[in-house]
């Protein structure tokens, strides 16, 4: 029998029995998270992605509750105490969160759900659903990191200097997650996530 998981609730979530699957895809930003998880999401639309909460600004062309839900910091710091998010973290200076309830509802009803997020979030979501399968994204190397960053083009210098420091810092963190995979090339490190996903 399924066990009613508390919702609202700041303690750490205990985890259930549940038919449902928590998948942690993390990684320093610019190695290729979001653009796996879109293959992903394209050759197996049964997977649940979980759209985040952010106070950062939507980049162009990004829209709000496909991407992100773009939320001020007041409302943001208000969901937090309401114990709105499953995980939440600053990330160059701006907050980040998974939504609680639809992230365990689609859990409890069987589906994988994917969550794309960094380091400090990967690390609660660990310690909460000790079950759940973390992947961890590499760079091939951090040089070529930082063109992605900037190829990326969308960051302004200081966010770019900012996303690398800290991209050093959770690089550093790859051993702490099930498995890991190089995003060198983009099909293979498709083929490896697919293989741990459905082995
Ligand atoms: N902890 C946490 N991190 C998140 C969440 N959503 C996104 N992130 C991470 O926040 C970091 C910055 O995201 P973003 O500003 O979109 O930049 P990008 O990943 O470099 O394109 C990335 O490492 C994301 O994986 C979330 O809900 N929680
Ligand atoms: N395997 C790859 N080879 C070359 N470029 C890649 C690869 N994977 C992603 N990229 C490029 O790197 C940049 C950063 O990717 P993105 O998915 O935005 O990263 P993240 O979501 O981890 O920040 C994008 O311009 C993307 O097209």
């Amino acid at each position: 029998m399924m066990q009613v998981l508390p919702i609202h609730s700041d303690a750490p979530t205990k985890e259930s029995p549940s038919p449902g699957r928590l998948i942690v895809l993390t990684g320093p930003s610019g190695v290729g998270k979001g653009t796996l998880m879109q293959a992903l999401l394209k050759r197996h639309p049964e997977l649940y992605y979980s759209v985040s909460v952010t106070t950062r600004s939507p980049r162009p062309g990004e829209i709000n509750g496909e991407n992100y839900y773009f939320i001020s910091r007041t409302k943001f710091e208000q969901l937090v105490s309401q114990g709105e998010f499953l995980e939440w973290a600053e990330f160059a200076g701006n907050y980040y969160g998974t939504p609680r309830e639809a992230v365990l509802n689609q859990v409890r009803s069987g589906n994988l759900v994917v969550l794309e997020i960094e380091l400090k979030g990967a690390r609660q979501i660990r310690t909460s659903f000790p079950s759940a399968l973390s992947i961890f994204i590499l760079p091939p190397s951090l040089n070529e990191l930082e063109s992605r960053i900037r190829g990326r083009a969308q960051d302004s210098e200081e966010a770019i200097a900012r996303r690398l420091r800290r991209a050093q810092e959770e690089i550093q963190a790859a051993d702490e997650f099930d498995v890991q995979i190089v995003n060198d090339d983009l099909e293979t490190a498709l083929k490896a996530i697919e293989a741990t996903l459905f082995g």
